[in-house]
Parts: C-alpha cells; structure tokens; sequence
C-alpha cells in the first residue's frame, strides 16, 4: 500500500451535467421497478430476453418479456432465426399495457422492419390504461452478433432509425453508430463521441457511444491500449465519460443486451441516466471480468448476472423460518438490506471513490473515523473471540480482531502518514459502536452485528475494485478490496453466524436480525459521514432513524 495522496480530484469522470429526457416521471422511483425486454429469444442465455431477464434482477428490477424473434445460436454463431408475425408481438405488448404499469422498456434485437414497425406503434400508444407515467425507455440497435451474424434485415435499418424519435436513450455498438449516422464506421474514440453527438442532436435522443469494438474496425485484435470507455452522449456533447479497463477476456457475448437492460432498470430506480449508466457499467465490468468461471460453450462465453449473488449460498431459496432454517435466514436478512446496500452505492462518496473524483479531504476525513472504528471494533471481535462455543471460532474472530488491528490500521495509518491525532470519534462512529457493544454477552447477537462490515466492505469493494485502473488516484486503496483472504473472511464469518442463527431460539433470531439490519443501517451512514454532497447523499431510500442500537437480552 503506498502512502500516495488522493491527486487532483477532478480526475476521471467528467462530471454529470443536466440529461434531457423526454420520460415523465411521478418524483417517486420505484424501488423494484417493472421492466419490459421487448427482444429476442437467445437459448444460449448469454443474450437477448435471457440475458435481459438476469441483467434487470441483478439491477433490482422485476423482469418481463416479450419476444420479436426466436433464434437457433450458441455461443460460437447463429444459425438461424425465426420472427413469429409482428401481429403477435402487438398482441404481448398490448395485453401487458392493459394490465401491467411499466416503469422502464428496453428494446433490442427487432428482426424485421414489420416488427421495428409494431414496437413502434406500441411506442406511440403509451401510455394507456391506467397508468400516469410513460415508461423510460431504452433501445439497444442490435444489427450484428459478437459472432459476426447479421440479426437484423438490412431493409429494416430504416425501421430501427425510425424508432429514434420515439426512445430516450439508444446504445449502439460502433458499427451500428455509423449504421444510425449513416456515416462510415469510426476507428478512434474521440470520433465515436462526436459521431454520437450528431447522432443525438439529430433525433433529439441520448447516445450512450461504446467502446467494446474499438481496435477491432481497424482490422486488429482490441488491445489493452484502447480500455473500453462508454459515454452518454446528448444533442450538446459529451455528458458523462467512463473510463473502463478492457478485460482479456472471450466472455462478452450479449454485454450490449446486458447494459441496455441494466441501464433501464437502474434509471428506473434513480431516475438519472448518469448515476444509471456509472452504476450499470461498473456492475457488467465485474460480470464480464466473472464470466469466464461459467465455463458455458467454446465459443463467446456468457458474463455471470449474478456475480452479486456469488458471496450468498448456492440455493438462496428461503426456507421456512424455524430451529434449523439459519442458512437461509441468513440470506433473507442480507436480502432484506438490499435497499440499504443500494443505498451505499448510490452514495456520493462511494460513487467518487470509484471514479476517482473523490477529494483528498473527504477520503481523509473518512480514514481517519475509519482508524477510530477499527480500533474498536477489534475489541468486539475479541470479545466475540472469548464468547465463541468452539476453538475454531474462538480463533476466527482473534484472528480477525488481530487483521483489524495489524493489518487493516496499519494501512490507515501509512496513508494518513501517521495516527489520527486528536480526532474524536463522530456522532455517526459512535453510534454504530454503541450498537456493536450493545450486543453485551449474547454471542450470537454480536456474531450478527458485526457481520455486516465484513460483507458490506467485500460487497462494495468488489465493485470499486472492478473499476480500478493504474492511474486511479486511489488505485492502492482499492486493490485492498480485491483481496481473496477478505472474501475468505466473510464467507467464514458469515458461515458463523449461519450456524449460530440455527441453533437460536425465536427471540434470540429476531434481535440477530435486528442487530444485522441494523448494522447495514450503521455502514450506509457511516460511508455517507464525510458531508460528501451529491445527488444521492443522504441515504436515499433507506430510513436513517431506525440506525439505533440493538439493545441485547
Ligand atoms: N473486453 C472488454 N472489457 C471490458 N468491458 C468490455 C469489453 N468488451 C465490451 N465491454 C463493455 O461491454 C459493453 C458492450 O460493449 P460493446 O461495444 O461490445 O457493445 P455490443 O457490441 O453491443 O455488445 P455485444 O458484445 O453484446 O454485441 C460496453 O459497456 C463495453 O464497454
Ligand atoms: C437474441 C439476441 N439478441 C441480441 C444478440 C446480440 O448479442 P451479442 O452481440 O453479444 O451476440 C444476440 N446474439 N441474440
């Protein structure tokens, strides 16, 4: 770890100014919004409706779909592709108007203009029924597979530009860029960007330019050299710019459905394209880096969705509560934290701390309650240590009091250049370690206090550390959270808490949850303590008044 202050800060991403859109939005986002994949069929699973279905559930959403096309493909190529009649598709898209309020559509592979043509009929009637609200809506240009085949008539082009008016964000590939433009394909970045832009302010639509097939027009296998940037892109310029690491990796088949269909349930969520498109790209750069581990065919692999879910166990199914359901208990209660945990990553300071933007004061600010934290939370450890029924457990936790200790301070105290001094614990710090220390005796209680720091820290990190790059001002920091033996460390204390939620009684599980919930509470606010303002500070969504302690017994 060096001791490298936080350089200039406003470094990376260049800032989110004002989007236009043309979606009406009530001023509430739904926090499981429904989402419409209006797309094909890709029995691989790798892309299309399959690939949607998995990228909106990993993005929080509820997934629907109606399908324009049915493809014979794996990962290697397609071989062939049937469109039912577009009078079919009509008939989904409206039965699910009728009865069902969308609150994002992506569309992508479309097939034909007939069914380019549907879709945008359907596009046109919105909204209807009972709803108030028009769908955000997303449209993903699928021309070309990764494979190289063609997924789309070239009489339908016409079709599919036509949709333009109609949407409010595209998010085409560089080859279906120059498609849209009606212009030849760019080679380099900065004309990608500027190509979106006449793109925009030709449609009045926002252009989302990606940099997945960059180095590849030019003839040559893409390289490191050219990373893999996305932009949102309006009628004024660049909006927002993403620098990105471009993986070595085969495992990218359907990434273009993936972030148009992450990107829709996100903004869904939030109700700003910028924080969509931030948050949706650091997810699929982690699922695309987790893609190969699938091992599904020989060809363009598949990315893992749910590289989110890989720290819960296999089955997350919950089981009815009771003596012996602590597994899944466990994983209800992590799944109940969702909100907070999204919460956390919509947070300001978490979202610079990725980019890169983030001051050399507030990261300060945060090390430094960090340092105070640790110390005692260490104790707590111990005292989970003395209080563990088994010899293994009773080293677990010595071993993780001595990691906060040794380890993990020393690296505080490296970069702040020495200990804090004179630093008083804040309001925020002290609340959440009273509500550490008030689990008193009750091992178990304890066990489920302190578990969420452990797994919120692995849980973000493993995203912050997904969008790491050498020239990240914090690029030390972050590599921290890349670290295996932590991963190790929270699946063992999770492991823990597991066994001990199994042989609890009812009354001793509901304050482990309450103690759990709780604690998630406590990190939301401790991460969002800096005083970092943004548009998401202040722990949107989740209710800060139920962050007091758990009083044990
Ligand atoms: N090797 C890579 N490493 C990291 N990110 C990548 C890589 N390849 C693609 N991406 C990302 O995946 C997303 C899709 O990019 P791309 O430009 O390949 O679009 P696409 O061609 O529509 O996708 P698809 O491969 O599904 O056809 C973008 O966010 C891009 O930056
Ligand atoms: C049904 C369907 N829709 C979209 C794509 C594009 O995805 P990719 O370019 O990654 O193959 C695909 N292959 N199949």
């Amino acid at each position: 770890m060096s001791a490298r202050a936080p350089e200039d800060s406003s470094a990376g991403a260049t800032g989110p100014a004002p989007v236009p859109t043309r979606t009406v939005t009530t001023g509430t986002v739904p926090s499981r919004p429904r989402v419409l994949a209006v797309a094909g069929s890709d029995p691989s699973g790798g892309a299309g409706i399959q690939a949607d279905l998995k990228s909106i559930a990993a993005a929080g959403g509820y997934g629907m779909a109606a399908v324009t096309a049915l493809t014979v493909q794996n990962t290697q190529g397609v071989r062939d592709v049937h469109v039912p009649p577009a009078t079919f598709l009509a008939a989904q898209l409206e039965a699910l108007a009728d009865d069902v309020h969308v609150d994002a559509v992506k569309i992508g592979m479309l097939g034909s203009a007939p069914v380019a043509e549907a879709v945008g009929a359907w596009l046109d009637g919105l909204p209807r029924a009972a709803t108030t609200t028009r769908p955000a809506v997303v449209l993903d240009p699928v021309m070309v597979a990764t494979s190289g085949d063609r997924l789309l008539d070239p009489e339908a082009e016409r079709a599919v530009r036509d949709l333009l008016g109609r949407v409010d964000v595209v998010t085409p590939n560089l080859p279906e860029l120059a498609v849209l433009a009606q212009e030849p394909t760019v080679t380099d970045w900065a004309a990608a960007l500027e190509q979106a832009r006449r793109l925009a302010a030709r449609h009045g639509v926002l252009v989302v330019a990606k940099g997945g097939h960059l180095g590849q027009a030019a003839g040559s296998a893409a390289g490191a050299e050219h990373g893999a940037p996305d932009a949102l892109v309006g009628p004024d310029g660049v909006l927002v710019e993403l620098a990105g690491e471009r993986l070595r990796t085969t495992s990218t088949h359907g990434s273009g459905c993936s972030l148009s269909s992450g990107l829709a349930t996100r903004f869904a969520r939030t109700g700003d394209w910028a924080d969509a498109l931030h948050g949706t790209k650091a997810w699929l750069t982690a699922a695309i880096r987790a893609g190969e581990a699938l091992r599904v065919g020989e060809g363009h692999g598949p990315v893992d969705h749910l590289v989110g879910l890989r720290g819960l166990p296999a089955d997350t199914a919950p089981a009815p509560a009771g003596p012996g359901s602590g597994g899944d208990l466990v994983a209800l209660w992590w799944e109940d934290a969702a909100p907070v945990r999204a919460a956390i990553d919509d947070l300001a300071f978490v979202r610079a701390l990725g980019d890169g933007t983030l001051g050399a004061d507030h990261f300060r600010t945060y090390l430094e309650q960090d340092a105070i934290y640790l110390r005692e939370y260490a104790r707590c450890l111990a005292r989970a240590s003395e209080l563990a029924p088994t010899r293994a457990e009773q080293a677990f936790w010595a071993g993780g009091a001595h990691g906060a200790l040794v380890t993990e301070l020393d690296l505080h105290t490296r970069w702040l250049g020495g200990e804090p001094q004179d630093v008083p614990a804040s309001p925020t710090t002290s609340a959440y370690l009273d509500h550490l220390r008030a689990a008193g005796d009750d091992y178990a209680t304890l066990v489920a206090a302190v578990l969420p720091c452990y797994w919120i820290y692995q849980d973000v990190g493993e995203r912050l550390a997904a969008r790491n790059h050498p020239l990240h001002p914090y690029a030390a920091w972050l590599g921290t959270y890349a670290d295996e033996s932590f991963a190790a460390a929270t699946r063992e204390a999770a492991a823990i808490l597991r066994r001990a939620a199994a042989a609890a009684d009812a009354r001793t599980r509901d304050r482990m949850a309450a103690a759990f919930r709780t604690a998630c509470e406590h990190e939301l606010a401790f991460f969002d303590q800096t005083g970092l303002p943004g548009p998401s500070g202040a722990a949107r969504g989740a209710d800060r008044r139920r962050a007091e302690p758990v009083v044990a017994g």
